[in-house]
């Protein structure tokens, strides 16, 4: 089949470190516009997976394509430039600067392309500031932050300071978003919050998303696709209710032996 209908594609990729796989054979293929999801226990494997997709680490074994062009082995500082973002499980934000600040250093990757890009090549350093600063500002409407966009991220609640870092994942105008537990911490409000910007970065910006969630709430609800994986393999993969009816997703996530709920007769 051809790779040309998927945003990303991965095709027998595998981890080792040291003695342990990480990841093995793993393949994965999602669609433009979709919403994804990468499920399982503890240690499955879905960071290292996350870190395979932005190129932070090489795989072992395997290759990915993303939009067409084979990534494998590329510098991950070569992704944002190619329409990749990603949000990290750690908060990584500059907790001394403004909101505003935050999301305008999102607006880096963009500095050689586009028409920030067109602008600094005529000269025009201040025209490039003024549109960075209005794609900041409408960001900062989008995600509902406007009467805090002068305010030292530190100073806010965690809920906030992630949508601060999803503000400055979108800066950088990507066409895939990887948002690594963005709602792990958060609470019901919050969370259906971030659902719903999830699904208005998709429906209003064509954004693709995959995220790696514990909450399963919010992967029931708004994702179109779940990949499931354990001990480093991927053991679904399908709508959300093909999944959770997957006999092998539910041992796993009871702690019991792949087969050991439900078998196939
Ligand atoms: N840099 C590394 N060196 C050695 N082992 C690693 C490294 N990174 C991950 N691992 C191991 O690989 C396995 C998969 O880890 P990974 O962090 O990808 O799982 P995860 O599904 O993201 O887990 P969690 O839900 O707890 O975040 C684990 O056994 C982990 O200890």
């Amino acid at each position: 089949m051809s790779g040309g209908q998927y945003l990303i594609e991965l095709s027998g990729v595998s981890k080792r470190f040291g003695g342990l796989d990480a990841l093995s054979g793993i393949d994965l293929q999602v669609k433009s516009g979709e919403i994804c999801s990468i499920i399982g226990p503890n240690g499955a494997g879905k960071t290292t997976l996350f870190n395979m997709i932005s190129c932070l680490l090489p795989p072992s074994a395997g290759s990915l394509r993303f939009q067409g062009e084979d990534i494998t082995g590329m510098p991950p500082h070569a992704m944002p430039r190619r329409g990749m973002a990603r949000t990290f499980q750690n908060l990584a934000v500059f907790k001394h600067e403004t909101v505003m600040s935050n999301i305008l250093t999102g607006m880096h990757a963009q500095l050689n392309t586009g028409i920030f890009g067109a602008a600094l090549f005529w000269g025009a350093t201040r025209r490039a500031e003024i549109a960075a600063r209005e794609a900041a500002e409408e960001i900062v409407e989008f995600l509902e932050i406007e009467t805090i966009r002068d305010l030292p991220v530190g100073t806010l609640s965690y809920g906030l300071q992630k949508r601060v870092e999803l503000g400055r994942a979108l800066a950088m105008r990507p066409r895939l978003l990887l948002l690594d537990e963005m709602v792990s911490g958060m609470n019901q409000e919050e969370t259906e919050d971030i659902a719903r910007f999830i699904l208005d970065i998709r429906e209003e910006r064509g954004i693709t998303v995959m995220m790696i969630e514990h909450d399963m709430g919010i992967v029931m609800d708004i994702s179109d696709h779940v990949a499931v994986l354990n001990f480093g393999r991927k053991i679904a993969d399908g709508t959300p209710a093909e999944v959770s009816a997957h006999p092998a997703v539910v041992a796993a996530y009871l702690g019991l032996p792949e087969g050991a709920v439900g078998g196939q007769p």
